[in-house]
């Protein structure tokens, strides 16, 4: 497997691939020239002959630079993967390039998209559908029947109250509390949320 992002996202993965498989791991990239070492392992600044094929997960937690990971490289991505601490039904789908990560739980009938993050502790709740590329960082609770685009990010300790509907690109501040639907690239914040400006839109 090959980690790509090696700063503090990439560091969690690590530790998250090391304890289910130690021997899983075979090269760690970034595009930053600097970051030469992480926990001890090398790190290449592009792909070499030998990664060809080798299975890649995005380990970024940014989403737009996740996405623009993934759109670059050419290899295969990895299936979810899964903190073996994290409680998940065994009727969700979960996307290629997705982790969960430790103590966080996944109720049933939720579909989760591909390269989506859901951080330490984070409640996901029954029936969510979740685009690719969310981030629902930790500690926050997703209840019941909630959408969220692409690209969304919930911020730590949030909590979206059952059957709403986030855009795309949302970020959702640190602690707010989603009552209502939210347009897409929206930057809300508070309790209830109140849109405070609107992200930048790119080319997605
Ligand atoms: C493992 C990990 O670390 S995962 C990462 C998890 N990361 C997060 O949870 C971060 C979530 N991000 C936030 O909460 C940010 O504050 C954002 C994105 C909502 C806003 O950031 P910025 O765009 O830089 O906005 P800025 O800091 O200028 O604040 C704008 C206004 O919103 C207010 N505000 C910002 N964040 C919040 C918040 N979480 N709750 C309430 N008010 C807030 C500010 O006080 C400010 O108000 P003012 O205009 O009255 O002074």
């Amino acid at each position: 497997m090959i980690i790509y992002g090696a700063s503090g996202h990439g560091k969690v993965i690590i530790d998250i691939v090391n304890s289910i498989n130690s021997q899983a791991i075979d090269f760690i990239i970034d595009d930053d020239p600097s970051i030469i070492n992480i926990k001890g392992l090398n790190v290449f600044h592009s792909f070499t002959e030998e990664m060809t094929g080798k299975e890649v997960i995005a380990a970024v937690g940014n989403n737009r630079i996740r996405k623009k990971i993934v759109e670059k490289v050419s290899n295969p991505f990895i299936k979810a993967i899964v903190h073996p601490s994290a409680i998940i039904s065994e009727d969700i789908k979960i996307g290629n390039g997705s982790v969960v990560m430790p103590n966080a739980t996944i109720n049933s009938s939720s579909i989760i998209g591909d390269h989506c993050i859901i951080n330490t502790g984070a409640i996901i709740e029954h029936d969510a559908n979740f685009s690719d590329f969310v981030h629902v960082s930790p500690g926050a609770t997703i209840t019941g029947n909630v959408n969220i685009g692409e690209g969304t990010q919930i911020g730590a300790g949030a909590t979206v109250i059952p059957g709403v509907s986030i855009g795309k690109w949302v970020t959702v501040g640190a602690g707010a509390v989603i009552i209502n639907d939210i347009p897409d690239y929206a930057v809300v914040v508070g309790s209830p949320g109140r849109i405070i400006k609107y992200n930048r839109v790119e080319n997605e």
